[in-house]
């Protein structure tokens, strides 16, 4: 049996497995004590300016376009780096979580670039920290195989195009406790990095393409100039030419929306375009000025669709400024996933079709899908728009004028608040909750994929109109009392649903987490943080 190699400052809490030493190695570690040494300061400076910020809005701030930055907005002349290889054509890109099968099935997915979640679509157990990297370390040698319990097969094919691999790691505000470095908590953001990267990153570059990374949650440019920072150092680190690593940052909150021309030009060497992640988006409109009442409360989760005004105009501002700057705009997920039921997998798909019409007609370069059932018919709706051509980063949109009044517009969205969406908030909060804590980052709940945005966006809705005292369209006001009641009867459906299988879940800590972070009148800034306390 292997044990951790010893790395001065470095200690790994967590469970050693045998293979573990293929990824958690003496450069990992040593690449994390360097990255946590030199960036842990400015990595809390920054969570510290999230809570100043909030602060302001709370007592009756807003968000606007940057007046210190302005210069950035206005020069016409800078441009990020030239698409890397392999991030040229990203028509279709598959998203989901690295365990075996799901890595071998995204693989042979057909898609073009797949985007190897470490973040929203898993959960943070300490064995899928490490057998994601090593998943992949796997799936780059050509090594990766599975067996599954009932004794199928899985292996990597080699007749078809391979997706270009894009990591995603953990966000700014998750810590990594398995990791400590000087007897600290590391950053989950840093370890998923630095353990690709040393594990990868010149394999990639050997193969002729290179680590290249999706970047969540960022709230402000500062936070990206810390990733540059991040980049530069860590190639320097590993002998990594300074501008292979390229990342492509998610636009998914409100503040970011207000900097996306800034956060291009923070990572200009290394940026590989902007994405619209649309769950976390709608979550942090709730998030961030969820104590201000009327003008920013959202009806039921689904009728939030991408096209209500305030949505439109943040879709339609990334495209634009994208291709300004030469990067490409990337869509993103629409929460459909095939059905066994005849009539409802048709709506999914007509659904699919649909959102990657507007998106694919709107000049975006690509979009994700979350099923490999789904490749093919985002496929064919951007094959149609694109033809020959693999981006439409020639489509300007100089025809798009955004002002902040229409990003801050949430007040036009029609639809209700309703029992129905208030019931499926608690049913669809809890049910992920307990998948998340057994170490599954992302589930099919009623037909729709759940991950830890759209999880996100139902317990802060539910937190949201609680304590703004909002009436649901049957005249009833939304108090403790009502959501504790509609709490006990969805766990009683749950339990009739579910049937044996039942006992053996984490309910109780699923229903008390839910209630803690929907309920309690101090808001949990991520439902994600009192969960991992309650993760071995
Ligand atoms: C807000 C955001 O950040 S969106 C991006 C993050 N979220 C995601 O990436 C979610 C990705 N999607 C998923 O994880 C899955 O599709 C789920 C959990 C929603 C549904 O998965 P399942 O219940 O397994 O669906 P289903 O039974 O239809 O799957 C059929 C096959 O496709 C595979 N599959 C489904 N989704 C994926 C995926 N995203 N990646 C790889 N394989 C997949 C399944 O493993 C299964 O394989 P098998 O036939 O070999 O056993
Ligand atoms: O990460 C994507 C999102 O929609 O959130
Ligand atoms: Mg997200």
């Amino acid at each position: 049996m292997s044990s951790a190699p010893h790395v001065p400052g470095v200690e790994v809490r967590g469970e050693w497995r045998d293979g573990y030493e293929q990824v958690l190695t003496t450069e990992s570690l040593e690449l994390i004590a360097r990255l946590h040494r030199e960036f842990e300061p400015r990595r809390q400076e920054r969570l510290r300016a999230r809570q100043e910020r909030l602060r302001d809005l709370a007592a009756g701030g807003t968000l606007g376009f940057l007046p210190e930055t302005a210069h950035i907005r206005a020069d016409d002349s800078w441009r990020v780096a030239d698409p890397a290889p392999g991030l040229v054509d990203r028509r279709v890109e598959m998203t989901g979580p690295t365990d075996r099968k799901m890595t071998i099935n995204a693989l042979n997915s057909g898609a073009r670039c797949w985007l190897a979640d470490q973040e929203d679509a898993n959960s943070p157990l300490w064995e899928n920290v490490v057998n994601g990297p090593l998943n992949l370390m796997d799936s780059i040698d050509g090594t990766l195989q599975f067996t599954s319990p009932e004794g199928k097969e899985y292996r990597v094919r080699d007749d078809v195009q391979l997706p270009t691999i894009i990591v995603r790691p953990r966000g700014w505000h998750l810590p990594e406790k398995h990791i400590t470095v000087d007897g600290e908590q590391t950053s989950g953001s840093l370890v998923d990095f630095a353990l690709y990267l040393a594990s990868c990153g010149r394999k990639q570059v050997d193969r002729g393409q290179g680590p290249y990374f999706y970047l969540p949650k960022m709230e402000s440019h500062l936070e990206a100039r810390l990733w540059n920072d991040v980049f530069v150092l860590a190639q320097e680190h590993l002998g990594i030419p300074r501008g292979t690593i390229r990342a492509t940052c998610l636009i998914e909150t409100y503040p970011a929306a207000f900097e996306m021309e800034e956060i291009l030009f923070e990572l200009r060497e290394h940026s590989a375009g902007l994405n619209a992640g649309r769950w976390d988006y709608m979550f942090s409109v709730i998030k961030t000025f969820r104590t201000r009442g009327g003008d920013f409360t959202l009806p039921d989760r689904n009728s939030v669709t991408m096209t209500v005004p305030f949505m439109r105009a943040y879709t339609e501002l990334l495209v634009r400024t994208c291709h300004k700057r030469g990067a490409h705009a990337i869509g993103g997920m629409s929460a459909f996933i095939p059905s066994k039921d005849p009539a409802k997998n048709e709506f999914a798909f007509n659904k699919i079709t649909e959102d990657k019409t507007r998106e694919a007609n709107d000049g975006f370069d690509g979009s994700w899908v979350a099923h490999p059932g789904m490749v093919a018919t985002a496929m064919d709706v951007f094959d149609k728009v694109l033809g020959d051509k693999p981006n439409q980063l020639d489509k300007k949109r100089e025809d798009v004028r955004v002002a902040a009044e229409q990003l801050l517009d949430v007040r036009s969205t029609p639809g209700e608040v309703t029992e129905a969406g208030l019931r499926a908030n608690v049913s669809v909060g809890i049910q992920y909750l307990e998948s998340w804590l057994r170490g599954q980052g992302a589930a099919g709940i009623n037909g729709l994929m759940e991950d830890a945005a759209t999880a996100e966006i139902s317990r802060s809705q539910v937190w949201q109109w609680l304590h703004n005292d909002v009436q649901l369209s049957n005249g009833e006001t939304v108090t403790r009392e009502l959501v504790e009641r509609l709490t006990d009867e969805e766990m009683q459906a749950i339990e009739q649903a579910r049937g044996e299988a039942f006992a053996s879940g984490r309910w109780d800590d699923a229903r008390a987490l839910f209630l803690e972070t929907a309920v309690a009148d101090e808001y949990q800034d991520f439902l994600t943080l009192p969960a991992y306390e309650r993760m071995p």
